[in-house]
């Protein structure tokens, strides 16, 4: 079991209000990801969460029971740092079963838990070595697997994957997906990366500024964003955002459409614009345009084009998937 509910969370360091009231339930089970810019205080929520930060008020309650006052090493929870925080004196087994340890636990015990979890994370291989000897996906899978032997009632990542190359992070990413899949556990989970929040989460929240903008699927948000912030802030390029004037749309002060909604020709469309740069990414072509009359434009292409600089093209979005905004930046039904 592992249900979190979060009542109006306030935390400030010093003068500087950091989180702003923060409403959230997480169900058990549930694969939370929090994500938002740079200081908007993802990492600061999940640290009170853990009980690392004390909150200014608040009440965070696990399992319905209030946590706010209660240490963390008594709260259920396991957090995975983007550091790993391993030991390194220690063996890869005396790291995972350290906690275990640490609380009393018998010998048998551990052993039989450190054993599940490493053959759970293909760690077996590694278990007599120490954390200098291992690659930075095995010290990951190490304190991922120090996590799960604990068996918390909540799993806290933080940016677990950010210091791993590309390919490292994708293999990973599929192991915690696999990995929340057989424990059915509830995780919570920071990143800056906007796959990984697309792919693991059942829920995404969006943060800025030490509040929160939205709460949704990762679907919801694509198709639904509540505002300009997400709308802007989920999907890559992002979005594109149109005066609605320029349009002769009335109604609306915003219409946002996304750059994979926009279709290109060299003959014929709705705006005329000028190629100012072209992304070759393979898969898909990024493609930017002027137009004079309504801006800068970002177009999405599935597949190779060739296009290039100073071709002249048209521009046609496809307007049932236009998003309307209006004066407060706010989407309208
Ligand atoms: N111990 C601290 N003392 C004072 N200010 C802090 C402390 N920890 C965080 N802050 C401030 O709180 C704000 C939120 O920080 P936090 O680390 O939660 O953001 P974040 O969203 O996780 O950012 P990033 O994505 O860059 O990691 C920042 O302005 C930061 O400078």
């Amino acid at each position: 079991m592992g249900s979190l509910q979060l009542k109006s969370i306030r935390k400030a360091f010093g003068d500087h209000e950091v989180l702003k009231g923060i409403d959230l339930e997480v169900k058990d089970g549930e694969f939370v990801i929090f994500v938002g810019p740079s200081g908007c205080g993802k990492s600061t929520l999940l640290r009170t969460i853990a009980g690392l930060e004390d909150v200014t008020s608040g009440s965070i309650r696990i399992d319905g029971q209030e946590v706010a006052s209660v240490p963390p090493a008594r709260r259920g929870i396991a957090m995975v740092f983007q550091s790993y925080a391993l030991y390194p004196h220690l063996t890869v087994k005396d790291n995972m079963g350290l906690g275990l340890k640490q609380a009393g636990t018998e010998k048998a015990e551990i052993d039989a838990r450190v054993s599940r979890a490493s053959t759970m994370l293909s760690l077996d291989p590694y278990l007599a070595r120490r954390p200098s000897e291992l690659s930075g996906g095995q010290r990951q899978r190490v304190a991922i697997g120090r996590a799960i032997v604990r068996e918390p009632k909540l799993f806290l990542f933080d940016e677990p994957l950010s210091n791993l190359d590309a390919a490292l992070r994708v293999q990973t990413r599929l192991e915690i997906a696999g990995l929340h899949r057989r424990l059915k556990a509830t995780m919570i989970y920071v990143t800056h990366d906007q796959v990984e929040a697309m792919t693991l989460a059942d829920k995404i929240v969006v943060l800025n500024a030490g509040a929160i903008e939205q709460v949704g699927s990762p679907m919801d948000l694509y198709n639904r964003p509540a505002n300009i912030f997400v709308a802007g802030f989920i999907g890559s390029p992002q979005m594109n955002f149109i005066p609605a004037g320029r349009l002769g749309e009335a109604g609306a002060k915003t219409i946002g459409i996304r750059p994979e909604h926009i279709a290109l020709s060299r003959e014929s469309g709705d705006w005329r614009g000028k190629v100012i740069h072209v992304e070759h990414l393979g898969a898909d072509t990024i493609v930017y345009l002027e137009t004079g009359a309504i801006g800068l434009l970002t177009v999405r292409l599935f597949g190779e084009h060739a296009y290039a600089p100073d071709d002249v093209v048209f521009a046609t979005p496809d307007k049932t998937r236009q998003h309307r905004f209006d004066g407060n930046d706010r989407a309208i039904a």
